[in-house]
């Protein structure tokens, strides 16, 4: 099916619907599973996305790789038989809208309620996503509260990014925040961040833009309406343990993830909206 003169709806050999868009800014490939993006190369340059090389495409379970969304919780759940990052990662999205203009082509999806186990969220409410796809990569997460009575989140845009070497990466403009790591903290970020062991931190109060240095060039991460991100590398044991996920892998990606999580958790009052935004291009 076509959409515009840039994006066409096609199928994974494993049956998974994603938009396929080819325009002259750039080229992606979106999943109606779970709204998620796999693919983003501005014409002439690198894919800002990494996939993992054992990824298969199977019904109900989140690609490793691309922007995972994180919602309506982030991590572990309390409930700790509740699924881990929450359920939008793993459901069919509505596809809403499609359009094209010089600049960009917009791709809009919902979440459709009806799919949605009350038991998780028994709220009244509406998730939209909105990708900005031109010369760099928007990502608008809104969540719109439709009911009588306030309600709290935390959420993240989970992007997986390339590096051809993890330890020759580095990440600038954390300096500053406070995380806390594995439990512990917080503390504080006194300089740029390099990668020689497992990394899982949570920052807070974080600028709304950070770097990734890269052997390939630099990769510019930005954020709106967010004042948490997380920072993660499974380094080489936790590696072996994920799902699609190559024991070596690790040496080739790292996740900065735009998020409202700990003391950035969301509420939304009746009537009113939050839209968490991710931005990213290579610098
Ligand atoms: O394997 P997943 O459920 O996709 O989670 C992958 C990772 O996501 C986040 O970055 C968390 O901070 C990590 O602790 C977790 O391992």
């Amino acid at each position: 099916m076509e959409f515009s003169n840039s994006v066409k709806l096609a199928r994974t050999d494993t049956g998974l619907e994603y938009f396929d868009v080819k325009s002259p800014l750039c080229q992606a490939k979106i999943f109606l599973q779970g709204a998620q993006i796999t693919e983003f190369i501005p014409t002439g340059k690198n894919d800002l996305m990494w996939v993992s090389a054992d990824e298969d495409y199977q019904e109900g379970k989140s690609v490793r790789g691309g922007i995972p969304i994180c919602w309506p919780w982030f991590g572990v759940h309390d409930n700790a038989d509740w699924p881990a990052h929450g359920f939008a990662r793993k459901i069919v999205w509505r596809a809403e809208q499609v359009t094209e203009t010089s600049d960009a082509v917009r791709i809009s999806l919902s979440l459709p309620m009806m799919q949605v186990d009350r038991q998780f969220w028994p709220h009244e409410s509406k998730l939209e996503v909105e990708f900005i796809l031109g010369e760099q990569l928007e990502v608008r997460l809104t969540n719109t509260n439709l009911g009588q009575t306030p309600f709290s989140l935390t959420q993240a845009l989970h992007t997986y990014f390339p590096t051809s070497d993890i330890k020759n990466t580095t990440v600038d403009g954390l300096q500053g925040a406070k995380y806390i790591e594995f439990g512990e903290g917080p503390f504080e970020q006194s300089d740029k961040v390099g990668f020689a062991r497992e990394t899982d931190m949570v920052y807070t109060q974080a600028a709304p833009v950070q770097c990734i240095h890269t052997p390939e060039g630099v990769i510019e991460v930005g954020r709106e309406n967010s004042t948490s991100c997380v920072l993660w590398n499974p380094w080489i044991e936790k590696s072996k343990r994920l799902s699609n996920f190559q024991n070596e892998e690790y040496l080739g990606m790292l996740c900065l993830e735009a998020a409202n999580v700990l003391e950035d958790t969301v509420t939304v009052e009746p009537g009113q909206s939050h839209t968490l935004v991710t931005t990213v291009c290579w610098r």
